[in-house]
């Protein structure tokens, strides 16, 4: 029998990873998943990568969408179960999903994600994952993939104070098993130009924001 997902997460990272989001608007916390998880993510993101069925991530959605190797430079391929490894990670997400709603009222109810790499001198600009009110992305997450991140390695997340998008509130270290955590209509954040190629997968808990009669598609 496989262990359980929920055993994945532990329940006392869980509750400070919900205080710190209450708190702070963000959360930053190393070993949350284990390594063996994320070795298995990181080979298969290696395998996608080199079989190249990785694409260029552009921004915007639907027919905005636009490659801008100016603003990301990072390649991408969603999430599809296709793997053992990412049903894994997917269950413990749709934990963290649940332990979110119960806590915070959240209303979440899906969750989306990619693998992303960024080759080596790519970077994402400063950005926000979601626009207030008009956004369905409430809160970004992003799980880092590379074992023994050196400390010369760039590739570091900033996060800024969502009322002075100049002052930085954390800066961190993609490191294996790192998850990191923000309310993505409020936290701008960036990924500084990375010197080792860069291993994540990044997601999205959403909720669904039809309007009208036009349900707001994911991706
Ligand atoms: O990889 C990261 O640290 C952040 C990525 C990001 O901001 C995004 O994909 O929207
Ligand atoms: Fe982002």
């Amino acid at each position: 029998m496989p262990a359980a997902p929920a055993s994945l997460l532990d329940p006392i990272a869980l509750n400070c990873l919900i205080d710190e989001l209450v708190e702070h608007g963000y959360s930053v916390r190393p070993n949350f998943l284990p390594a063996h998880l994320t070795r298995q993510l990181n080979g298969e993101l290696l395998a996608l990568e080199t079989q190249q069925r990785l694409t260029a991530a552009g921004i915007g959605r639907g027919h905005e969408h636009d490659l801008r190797p100016d603003i990301r430079g990072d390649a991408i391929r969603w999430l599809d179960r296709e793997s053992r490894a990412q049903r894994a990670y997917l269950e413990a997400m749709n934990v963290l999903k649940d332990e979110l709603n119960r806590a915070l009222y959240m209303g979440l109810f899906e969750y989306e994600a990619h693998f992303a790499h960024y080759p080596v001198g790519s970077f994402y600009r400063k950005h926000l994952d979601s626009f207030r009110g008009r956004g369905n992305r409430l809160i970004s997450s992003v799980l880092y993939l590379n074992e023994q991140w050196p400390a010369d390695g760039g590739g570091e997340i900033v996060l800024y104070d969502p009322q002075d998008d100049s002052r930085a509130l954390a800066r961190v270290t993609p490191e294996a098993g790192t998850f990191v955590c923000f309310l993505s209509e409020q936290m701008p954040h960036e990924v500084l130009p990375t010197h080792q190629s860069r291993a994540s997968v990044t997601g999205w808990f959403r909720r669904n924001a039809s309007q009208g009669n036009l349900v707001d598609p994911s991706r």
